[in-house]
């Protein structure tokens, strides 16, 4: 995002402002076109000459102001697993995060339980195995390709049993717009509430930094289709920006919960909307 305020500050040092490309290049900065609208309108209001800085303070403003100052961190809900279920579009990065949250709850002192309903991609499961041996927490699997519902089932009763604060379960990975991937989402999500009707307790959407402002979409449509609590904004240690995340909120209501840096199981933090915003500039 850095970079992104940057070229503003360098491409609108005159004060005849062309605002057609000024609305273009915010939402090139993936702060979506009903923000992008909203800034420009803000800023034709205002009845003197603007520069580079003005923009850069006003789309701060803008962007303050959607996104809630702090984030409540996971806080486990006393006698029964909190469920987590991370869902998203293939390769955005959910086993990963799957481990890394493990990860950090677990330094934070709780009890955690995996389970592995990614049960389409083989590598997936291996992958959660190799996290969960080296994290040391427990994982529920099945065979491949069984029913992902049954993975999370089982996975509840471990929970249940061993007095786990978390369940987390990681899930394949679907595009938004396949309908069978999203009606197995919604049987998921069903299954998990059969033993407590307010469970899963989050949903959250882990979202590609890189892959810009179709994770808008995505959003919708996961959203649509199961609830969403919060985002995972991944791979911002890469090319991406990371503005997405204030149309979803702007939108949807959703807050991002936590961010991936890296592929380390460190690599990841609870989103600080502050620090987000001032890194903007
Ligand atoms: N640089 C970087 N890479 C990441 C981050 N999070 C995940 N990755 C990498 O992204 C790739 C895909 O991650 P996975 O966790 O396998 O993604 P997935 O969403 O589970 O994939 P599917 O199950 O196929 O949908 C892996 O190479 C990860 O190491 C991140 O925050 N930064």
């Amino acid at each position: 995002m850095a970079g992104f305020f940057k070229s503003l500050l360098q491409r609108f040092t005159k004060p005849d402002i062309d605002w057609d490309e000024l609305e273009a290049s915010l939402i090139s900065g993936d702060l979506g076109p009903r923000l992008a609208l909203q800034i420009v309108k803000d800023l034709k209001s205002r009845q003197r000459t603007l520069h580079g800085a003005d923009i850069v303070q006003v789309a701060r403003e803008h962007v303050r102001k959607i996104l809630p100052e702090t984030v409540p961190p996971l806080e486990p809900i006393p006698g029964k697993p909190k469920v987590l279920l991370i869902v998203g579009v293939n390769g955005t990065g959910k086993t990963t995060s799957t481990a890394k949250l493990a990860n950090l709850l677990h330094k934070r002192g709780y009890k955690i339980v995996l389970a592995a309903a990614d049960t389409f991609r083989a590598a997936a499961v291996e992958q959660l195995t190799v996290w969960s041996e080296r994290l040391q927490i427990p994982l529920v699997k099945g065979p491949p390709n069984c029913d992902p519902a049954a993975v999370c089932f089982d996975g509840y009763e471990k929970a249940v049993k061993t007095e786990a604060d978390f369940l987390i379960c990681d899930t394949a990975g679907r595009l938004h717009t396949k309908h069978n991937l999203m009606e197995e989402l919604k049987k998921i999500h069903r299954i998990l509430g059969r033993k407590d009707t307010s469970s899963p307790h989050e949903v959250l959407l882990v979202c590609d930094a890189t892959t810009g402002g179709n994770a808008l979409q995505q959003a919708r449509e996961f959203h649509k289709a199961i609830p969403l609590t919060g985002v995972i904004v991944t791979k911002l240690d890469g090319s991406g920006k990371g503005g997405v995340l204030v149309p979803i909120q702007q939108e949807l209501g959703v807050p991002t919960r936590f961010i991936g840096l890296g592929e380390k199981a460190e690599d990841f933090q609870p989103f600080d909307s502050k620090r987000f915003v001032e890194e903007l500039l």
